[in-house]
């Protein structure tokens, strides 16, 4: 039996919720992005990541194979066409909690983490090449950015590392979310932006001057309202959360709700329970195995 080394890391990135943005175009992915604010939540996507001679290439998302424009523009982008890709997640695809951010910042770090010593880049390198492939995908402006940082980010002006800026809200609470299925960010993003970036702009600066949860939850409602990006569900739901004398909201862009504590269980609904997450995109084991042409993950062996 021949024996040759496959390199393997597993990274976890969170979900984003975006509450409110305003989207920023201009000819270079780049300096292309949101202001906005949203939080990030201990659901989220994990991803193996595979290198090595009897690998064979190719993404699953829930063991199931998968085409993301982002994430096919991101091994583009960064020449890594021969890795493997295993991710899971509880969340849905395409209902506003940046789950095409999440694989693509994912592959991108995992890329790294398994390739050679000699061909590594700094972690600015990867979120930046993460966040134009998102973009130019048109599935996100923002997602990236904040999935890097983590905890509740507001984002102070668009873009990447070294050209946008960040800063955050110091709260930690418990999220609920009940999701209805997908809004099309593609549609949104291509069409007239010009009403909710006067929304997100006017959310944002009032959030600036009071950074609490509470005001967030307050500005993010107000935001889908003036946007005019509530779909009819969201709406039936949010009604129901302020009958029973508490906030919610709709996620950016999914038909999804969100609220924080209980304020989705305290209205009758039989939310998914998570917490807001305390850091952002993490690699949390790398190593190398042995392999006689046999992948089995699990005898990873650590490596400094
Ligand atoms: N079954 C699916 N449902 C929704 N999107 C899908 C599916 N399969 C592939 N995709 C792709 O995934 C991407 C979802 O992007 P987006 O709507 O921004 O999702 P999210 O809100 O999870 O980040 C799009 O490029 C879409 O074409
Ligand atoms: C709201 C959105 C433009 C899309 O978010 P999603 O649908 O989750 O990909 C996000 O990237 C942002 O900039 O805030």
């Amino acid at each position: 039996m021949t024996t040759t080394a496959t390199r393997e890391a597993e990274v976890f990135v969170p979900g984003h919720i975006t509450g409110f943005f305003s989207a920023h175009h201009t000819d270079d992915p780049a300096t292309t992005g949101s202001r906005g604010a949203g939080l990030t939540i201990t659901t989220g996507v994990k991803l193996e990541v595979c290198r090595g001679p009897t690998v064979s290439p190719g993404i699953t998302l829930n063991g199931k194979s998968i085409s993301i424009d982002a994430v096919d523009n991101v091994i583009d982008r960064l020449d890594i066409d021969d890795i493997n890709v295993n991710a899971q997640t509880a969340l849905p695809l395409g209902a506003g909690f940046g789950v095409s951010g999440a694989m693509t910042l994912g592959v991108a770090f995992g890329s790294n983490a398994v390739a050679d010593k000699t061909n590594t880049r700094a972690e600015s390198a990867l979120i930046t090449a993460a966040h134009c492939a998102e973009v130019r995908a048109g599935t996100g402006l923002g997602d990236v950015v904040a999935q890097a940082r983590g905890g509740f980010p507001i984002r102070v002006e668009p873009g990447a590392p070294h050209v946008g800026q960040l800063d955050g809200i110091t709260a930690t609470p418990r999220v609920e979310y009940c999701s209805f299925g997908t809004v099309s960010t593609e549609s949104v993003l291509n069409a007239d932006t010009n009403t909710l970036t006067t929304a997100g702009e006017q959310a944002l600066e009032t959030l600036q001057s009071t950074p609490t949860a509470a005001q967030f939850m307050t500005l993010a409602h107000q935001f889908g309202v003036e946007a005019e990006l509530m779909t009819p569900k969201a709406q039936e739901v949010i009604a129901d959360v302020q009958t029973a004398g508490g906030t919610a909201a709709m996620a950016m862009l999914g038909n999804t709700v969100f609220a924080l504590g209980n304020d989705l269980s305290a209205a009758g609904y039989d939310p998914v329970v998570c917490q807001t997450h305390s850091g952002g995109v993490s690699i949390q084991q790398q190593g190398n195995y042995q392999t006689g042409g046999q992948h089995n993950p699990r005898t990873i062996e650590h490596s400094s």
